[in-house]
């Protein structure tokens, strides 16, 4: 503060006491006194004080809160203010000219022309809080708001005060790659604190790369030949439990016997077993718990703080709990029995021996946690949907058939992992499926620091501070990189990309497909480490179904609706998907 203004502020101080009395009384504590006006000239610039080191640290754990928000209102309330007002009134005042002094400050700033961001178009709402974002989305379609934005205002959008979406696939490489940026801060809400320990919310790259080479073992070419049986086993369960709901007459709910497979799966992969909702049904209603607190964490994600406050509260914390309780009884229960198959433990529990030494009991817990959660949802989300779509082009389902049959003639085993890469027609289904829904469709997050410093992506030069996201789904559904049919399941595209096939458009007709664009398992040091066990499991399974299992829509249900039944929590939600399903006749092939 410059002198000229220090100066008159230091000449109103009076003491509260006289210089007379110091001679018969010892001296109490002096009492800083200041006329009215200038107390509030000091709330109002202790506030000012306080919103500068938000604006620069961005601090968001609640005891820094307290520090920044409450201590310094309650002291001016005692000292500067109580001479002026009652003493509730004096805490109103002080806490009031306090809270709105950097609220004022930051909506001026966030929407002011001198902030970094400015320059780039987007909502006012958006502007002045990430909340403006979060309300608008929490109806579950986050994706489709995305897709709007982009096509309203471009190419980049701002989307929060200090957060931009980038429509543009040269994005990619200087925001995902190598050299890119760290993680994002979504993960630190939607977990519920700042210290979350799983892989996929560590900020720290060192960090990350370090914890990430057990992971990259986990899912190495010779770790995922390991895994072939143990999906064979629980596909041919999936088989038998579709085919069961044909012998008692009534369709399958698609979405849930795999979301079902897909989870017990994931137990197996992750600690030898413990699940067995395809035998039992869903008893502890886990993909209940799951959805909600996914759904609860699409707000949380947007606004950490508020996600770190309710990781306080018992009763909104009680779904992580439940998923970070279930991980460590069952990490516990492994490492009781030991290990009967070479599972994602044998490699995150360094039983194969290649780090220095184990990981705490804690660690290990929380990333097999993390692997079924990870791996569960999105792989029967991308099953669920390539179902939907091939029943509902009946073309498609014919030629995927066909393609099946040639490869694997009844009796012939379906789940030959060799011969999958080498089908171009189930590949094309399944890719096609994934650009038109994408498990993750709004992306992924990263963000620049002051330690990274700004960086140039593409055209755009991003200021530190902000956070980067890359939206899958908008990404796949824009006519510069998929084109003709870009809002429709076609997928002959993949096959004329390759050049399997001749491209024939209409006259004039252009064909684009700029595959570096579609990143459904994202890009990068940070990308999904299970895409290759995912991949396997998809085209084990598709192949599976088709060969065993004749398939079609329920009567009556009419697939119009499916699209906009789908909802978006992180990962997509999969909708109620009705199939009639009835065994194929032909020799069965045993495993
Ligand atoms: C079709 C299925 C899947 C899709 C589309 C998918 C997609 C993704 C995406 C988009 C990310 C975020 C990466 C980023 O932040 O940029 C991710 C991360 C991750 N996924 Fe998957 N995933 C799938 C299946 C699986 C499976 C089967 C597992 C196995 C356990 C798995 C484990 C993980 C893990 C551990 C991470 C965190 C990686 C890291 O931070 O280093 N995912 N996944």
């Amino acid at each position: 503060m410059p002198w000229s203004t220090t100066k008159p502020l230091l000449q109103n101080i009076s003491l509260p006491f006289s210089m007379d009395t110091l001679a018969i009384h010892p001296p109490k504590p002096p009492r800083v006194h200041l006329v009215h006006h200038d107390a509030l000239a000091v709330s109002v610039g202790v506030g000012l004080a306080v919103y500068l080191v938000f604006k620069r640290f961005e601090p968001v754990l609640v005891h820094q809160h307290f520090w920044l928000l409450i201590v310094p209102p309650a002291l001016i309330a005692s000292f500067l203010l109580s001479p002026h007002y009652a003493s509730a009134r004096a805490v109103a005042v002080a806490f009031g000219l306090h809270n709105a002094t950097i609220l004022s400050a930051t909506l001026l700033y966030r929407v002011g022309p001198w902030h970094p961001l400015a320059r780039y178009p987007g909502p006012f709402a958006f502007r002045l809080s990430k909340l403006a974002l979060a309300w608008a989305t929490s109806d579950g379609k986050q994706f489709e708001h995305l897709k709007r934005l982009h096509d309203t205002y471009g190419d980049i959008v701002r989307i929060g005060p200090n957060e931009v979406s980038i429509r543009d696939s040269s994005a990619i490489i200087p925001v995902l790659g190598l050299n890119g940026l760290p993680k994002g801060p979504h993960w630190a809400g939607r977990n519920m604190t700042d210290s979350a320990e799983q892989l996929v919310s560590l900020v720290d790259v060192r960090e990350h790369a370090r914890r990430r080479r057990p992971w990259n073992r986990a899912f190495s070419a010779p770790a995922l030949r390991g895994y072939e049986e143990a999906i064979a086993r629980r596909a041919e369960q999936l088989v038998e439990l579709l085919a069961k709901h044909s012998e008692e007459g009534r369709p399958a709910n698609m979405g849930k016997c795999i979301g079902s497979f897909t989870y017990d799966l994931m137990s197996d992969m992750a600690f030898g077993g413990g699940s067995e909702q395809m035998r039992d049904g869903d008893q502890d209603s886990v993909w209940a718990l799951m959805e909600q607190g996914l759904a609860a964490s699409q707000i949380m994600g947007h606004c950490p703080w508020l996600g770190i406050y309710m990781g306080y509260v018992p009763f909104a914390a009680r779904l992580m709990k439940q998923l970070l309780d279930y991980g460590e009884d069952r990490a516990m229960e492994r490492i009781k029995n030991g290990s009967l198959a070479r599972d994602f433990f044998y490699y995150l529990n360094n039983e194969d021996g290649m780090e220095k030494a184990p990981p705490p009991l804690a660690t290990v817990a929380i990333d097999g946690a993390l692997a079924i959660v990870a791996g569960s949802d999105t792989s029967s989300c991308v099953l669920a949907h390539t179902i939907y779509c091939v029943l509902s082009n009946p073309g498609v389902y014919r030629r995927l058939q066909a393609e099946i049959d040639s490869y694997f003639p009844p009796g012939e085993n379906a789940m030959n992992t060799s011969k999958h890469s080498d089908m171009a027609y189930l590949n094309a289904v399944i890719n096609e499926t994934m650009r038109m829904y994408p498990p993750l469709p709004s992306g992924s997050q990263r963000a620049t620091t002051r330690e990274t410093g700004g960086c140039i992506v593409g055209p755009y030069y991003i200021p530190p501070g902000t956070t980067v996201n890359l939206p899958f789904y908008v990404l796949n559904h824009d006519p510069r990189n998929f084109s003709p049919k870009t809002d429709t399941f076609w997928p002959d595209r993949w096959l004329v990309a390759s050049g399997l096939q001749k491209f024939q458009g209409a006259p004039g007709e252009e064909f684009v497909h700029d595959a570096s664009a579609f990143i459904p398992f994202s890009y990068g040091p940070a990308n999904c480490v299970g895409k290759g066990l995912a991949m396997q499991e998809i085209r084990m399974v598709l192949c599976l179904l088709m060969q065993k299992l004749e398939l079609r829509l329920a009567d009556g249900w009419d697939p119009k609706g499916y699209d906009e039944q789908i909802l978006e929590w992180l990962v997509m939600i999969k909708p109620y998907l009705p199939v009639v399903v009835e065994r194929r006749p032909g020799p069965v092939h045993q495993i």
